[in-house]
């Protein structure tokens, strides 16, 4: 694993320690790209690790699942292109709950054409704002209405809403392990999908399954749904 002495890093290690089949490996940062032997790689890092973890998975052919949120353009492009030679899957929530959210909040998209805006809170250590979380949904919104994601920050942003636009607005503060509410806002009428995550754990045991059910498939781009539930 790379980020093992992280938050998220030392749950997974500490809900693994529960289990005699696993064993979690650090991959230390000045080990250059080369892991003990391993069935699958997990990053729970930073953006910057991504790098060390796309060459160990290439070198060890080893599947990856990346938590890591904050990535850019390239470091997508990158995940998507190691996903030809090993199964990649990028999830910037490993909650049961969020994906089941994600899911309702399509419909919801697809069903109403009203006004979104998404709030999330987080710990005060969080690097990345808005939340991988909170952008996956906007995303997901924004896919089921086929149109691009288009954004607002909502609390910089005064004047009249920006027809069509997901406003994003950011709390930071205290030991919020994650929080995030999805409002839909029509005529005289309004709607909150809300996820609060209460412990970190639920990170971890998402990890450990989607890793678990990436090892033996084919190369390909996963989607955590797609482990989880097809
Ligand atoms: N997908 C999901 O469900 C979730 C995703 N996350 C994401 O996981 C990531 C980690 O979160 P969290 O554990 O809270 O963060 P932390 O800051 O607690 O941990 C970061 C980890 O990355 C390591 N690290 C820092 N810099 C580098 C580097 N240049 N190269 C390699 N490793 C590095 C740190 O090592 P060191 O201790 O040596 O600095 C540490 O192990 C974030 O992107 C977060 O958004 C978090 C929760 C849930
Ligand atoms: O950094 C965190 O803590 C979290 N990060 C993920 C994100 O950016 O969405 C998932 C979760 O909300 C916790």
């Amino acid at each position: 694993m790379q980020g093992a002495s992280g938050r998220l890093g030392r749950a997974i290690s500490e809900l693994a320690g529960d289990d005699p089949a696993l064993s979690v490996r650090a991959v230390s940062r000045d080990a250059g790209a080369r892991l003990p032997a391993a069935d699958v790689l997990i990053d729970v890092s930073v953006p910057d690790g991504l790098a060390r973890s796309l060459d160990i998975a290439r070198q060890q052919k080893l599947p990856l699942v990346c938590g890591t949120t904050g990535l850019g353009d390239e470091q997508i492009d990158a995940l998507r292109t190691l996903a030809s030679e090993v199964p990649v899957l990028h999830a910037r929530n490993f909650s049961l709950g969020v994906a089941a959210l994600a899911r309702a909040a399509g419909e919801v998209a697809r069903l109403l054409d009203w006004d979104v805006e998404i709030v999330e809170a987080h710990h005060r250590h969080k690097r990345d704002a808005p939340s991988g979380t909170a952008l996956a949904l906007g995303e997901r919104i924004a896919e089921a209405r086929e149109r691009s994601p288009e954004w607002s920050e909502r609390v910089a942003a005064p004047g009249p809403r920006e027809p069509g636009s997901i406003g994003m607005a950011v709390l930071r503060g205290g030991s919020v392990v994650g929080d995030h509410s999805i409002h839909f806002l029509g005529e005289d009428e309004r709607i909150e999908l809300r996820h609060q995550a209460e412990h970190r754990r639920l990170f971890a045991r998402g990890a450990l399954l989607a890793a678990r059910r990436l090892i033996g498939r084919p190369a390909a781009w996963y989607s955590f749904e797609e482990v989880l539930w097809s």
